[in-house]
């Protein structure tokens, strides 16, 4: 059979909104395909419970259609959905890798990027791909009209997931339609600060550049206890915090050594909110990888 590991993922990191993503270490989906006469989907996991089997409602079959290859998938789920961790996009990512080699249809890992983005089409109703891109090329990747760019990255991240559940078709009826040029001039900077910081490894500059009065408030503002959280974790050490994707989930980047306290501090402010959480220490790593089991 074949399988195919395919990571969590955080986009817009503040200052990129649907642009802007990055893969983490963990958690991530694991996809095992088969070829079949007709898609058939089983999903177990985090979550499990609230993602449809039907082809027609699971990020899986939209890539099945796309890729003209039916099969029998099975996903288990590490990515809990609607975390603000990219969880359709990781079973997306996982289904393309899988299905394009199941069926040898040789397109390479860039070429995946818009057949994947259709299952994010299917659940949040616009095609972004700033969540399949990371899972699926690794690193840090910059979407925009005109392609990817992918560079590679190993910055330390945590990422604090509450138990709350904040839908991103929800999230993205929220975003404002206009910003000021105010906003838009800081945004542009802090974007370009964060590019530089990520190549060149740098957590300090990447922190610096989440920075953004664009979008982040508003989701921010769906997420109990964020502004707790954000200040503890910048307490701990962390060089920036932002919402991860549409939320709820907390993204904080920070220094290797201070990966423990910041997620034992998101953890407990969270708890102050009344908030149950878990946090992932991990750091922004490699795409999708394809194995035989
Ligand atoms: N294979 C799948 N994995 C996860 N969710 C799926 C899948 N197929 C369909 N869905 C649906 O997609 C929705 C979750 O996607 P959503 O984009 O809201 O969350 P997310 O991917 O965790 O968030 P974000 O895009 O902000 O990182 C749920 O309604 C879920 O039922
Ligand atoms: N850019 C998308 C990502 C969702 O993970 C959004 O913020 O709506």
């Amino acid at each position: 059979m074949l399988s195919v590991r395919a990571p969590a993922t955080s986009a817009n990191l503040g200052s990129g909104f649907d642009v802007f993503g990055v893969a983490l270490g963990t958690p991530a989906d694991v996809i095992r395909v088969e070829r079949a006469p007709e898609t058939e989907i089983t999903v177990t996991g985090a979550g499990s419970q609230y993602i449809p089997e039907d082809p027609d409602q699971n990020t899986v079959g939209a890539v099945a259609d796309a890729l003209d290859a039916p099969a029998h998938i099975e996903i288990d789920k590490g990515v809990r959905p609607s975390s603000g961790l990219g969880s359709s996009a990781a079973s997306a990512a996982g289904a393309a890798v899988a299905l394009n080699a199941l069926y040898d249809r040789g397109l390479s890992r860039e070429e995946l990027v818009p057949v994947a983005a259709e299952g994010e089409a299917l659940v949040s109703g616009v095609a972004h791909a700033d969540n399949v891109a990371p899972s699926l090329l690794g690193g840090f990747t910059i979407v925009t009209d005109d392609g990817v760019t992918q560079v590679d990255a190993s910055i330390p991240v945590v990422v604090c997931l509450p138990e709350i559940t904040v839908s991103t078709r929800d999230a993205r009826g929220i975003v404002p339609e206009t910003a000021s040029m105010t906003d838009v001039v800081e945004t542009v900077g802090n974007a370009a600060t964060l590019t530089v910081g990520m190549a060149r490894d740098d957590p300090e500059l990447v922190g610096r550049g989440m920075g953004s009065e664009i979008v982040t408030p508003e989701r921010a503002a769906l997420i109990d206890g964020f502004d707790a959280v954000s200040e503890a974790a910048l307490e701990a050490g962390a060089t920036g915090v932002t919402v991860s994707g549409a939320g709820p989930g907390v993204l904080a980047v920070c220094h290797a050594d201070d990966r423990q306290a910041v997620a034992g501090t998101m953890i407990d402010a969270f708890d102050d909110a009344g908030i149950e959480s878990r946090a992932y220490q991990t750091a922004v790593s490699d795409g999708a990888r394809l194995y035989r089991d």
